[in-house]
């Protein structure tokens, strides 16, 4: 079975050739994923560092290391963006005259305002065979050797779709990301944003927060070496990759903001009564929090 203008509407597409960009957790995790499904012919990976594609090319992940953009774009049956999210524009801007007809393009960023409007900004026409996704999934590590076949089993991906996008184009991405076996749904780009600001973009910030905070002081090998599982907990995050979150963190600037400036109205309200030893109010603050988070499971 081969995906074109037939392949719609089949039950499995086979996708003959998938180009990766940014052949990372993300991207490495993709091609695995549809790999271990059985639907693609090809992977072919581009990337920033020669020496991370010819790791992914010695684990398996991609079948070869893409040498012209124009060449291996023009006959995709899928690309996939996955470098930090301040690489895409610049690289919609090199893939989009030469996207074949039936390609369809998708993305892995964090964020979807700034990735959508950069759509706009440098695809033209061809922003309409662009949809928009987030995989919610992922760790602290990065690098093709972190990729893994099993990623997204069970994960949500988010799709922002564009009203350009054919229901066609919409069908063979979300199909994609099923395959990879993740629980697809839809929200608009800016719903995405106010959302993840909120429950990633800031627990993440917060996490980096802290570890610079101890990091600058004399005695932090001493303080890092009692530290225990509260610590680790709160800030395995903050290993995560510095040039993703520093992107995530300037492309969704404005939710984020208004994200830490509730943040600190909370931080506030415990400074006071902390200062007024007012045990009771901060029971009742970590009580609510208490149950909401021990309800919480992850969906
Ligand atoms: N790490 C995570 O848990 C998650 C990350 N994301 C998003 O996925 C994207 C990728 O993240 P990861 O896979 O974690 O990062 P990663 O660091 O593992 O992989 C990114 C890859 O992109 C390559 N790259 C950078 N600039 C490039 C360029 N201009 N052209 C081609 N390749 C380039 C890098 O060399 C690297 O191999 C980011 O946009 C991130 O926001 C989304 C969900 C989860
Ligand atoms: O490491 C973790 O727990 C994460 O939260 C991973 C993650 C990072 C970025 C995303 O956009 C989505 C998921």
């Amino acid at each position: 079975m081969t995906v074109g203008p037939l392949g719609f509407g089949r039950t499995t597409m086979k996708y003959n050739k998938v180009v990766i960009f940014g052949v990372g957790l993300i991207g490495g995790s993709f091609a695995l994923a549809l790999r271990r499904a059985g639907v693609v012919g090809e992977v072919v990976g581009f990337g920033r560092s020669q020496a991370t594609l010819e790791q992914a090319r010695q684990l398996g992940i991609i079948d070869r290391i893409g040498q012209d953009v124009a060449a291996d774009v023009s006959d995709a049956d899928l690309v996939l963006l996955a470098t930090p999210v301040g690489q895409m524009a610049a690289l919609m801007a090199q893939i989009a005259p030469h996207l074949g007809v039936y390609t369809r393009v998708t993305d892995g960023g964090s964020t979807k305002g700034d990735v959508v409007a950069a759509a706009y900004a440098n695809m033209g026409d061809r922003a309409s065979q662009f949809v928009p996704a987030h995989p919610i999934a992922g760790a602290e590590q990065s690098g093709a050797a972190a990729a893994k076949a099993d990623l997204y089993i069970g994960k949500k991906v988010v799709l922002t779709p564009l009203p350009e996008n054919s229901p066609e184009a919409i069908a063979r991405v979300r199909h994609a990301w099923e395959l990879c076996g993740a629980v697809v749904s839809s929200l608009t780009a800016q719903q995405h944003d106010e959302v993840f600001a909120a429950v990633s973009h800031l627990p993440h910030l917060l996490s980096f927060a802290l570890v610079h905070d101890l990091a600058q002081r004399d005695n932090r090998d001493q303080l890092l070496s009692f530290a225990a599982s509260g610590f680790r907990d709160f800030t395995r995050i903050a290993a995560s990759s510095p040039e993703m979150w520093r992107d995530i963190c300037i492309a969704n600037r404005d939710a984020l903001l208004g994200e830490l400036a509730s943040y600190m109205q909370e931080l506030d309200v415990i400074h006071q009564a902390l200062a007024a030893g007012d045990a009771n109010q901060l029971q009742e603050i970590f009580s609510l929090a208490r149950e909401v988070r021990g309800n919480w499971t992850q969906q």
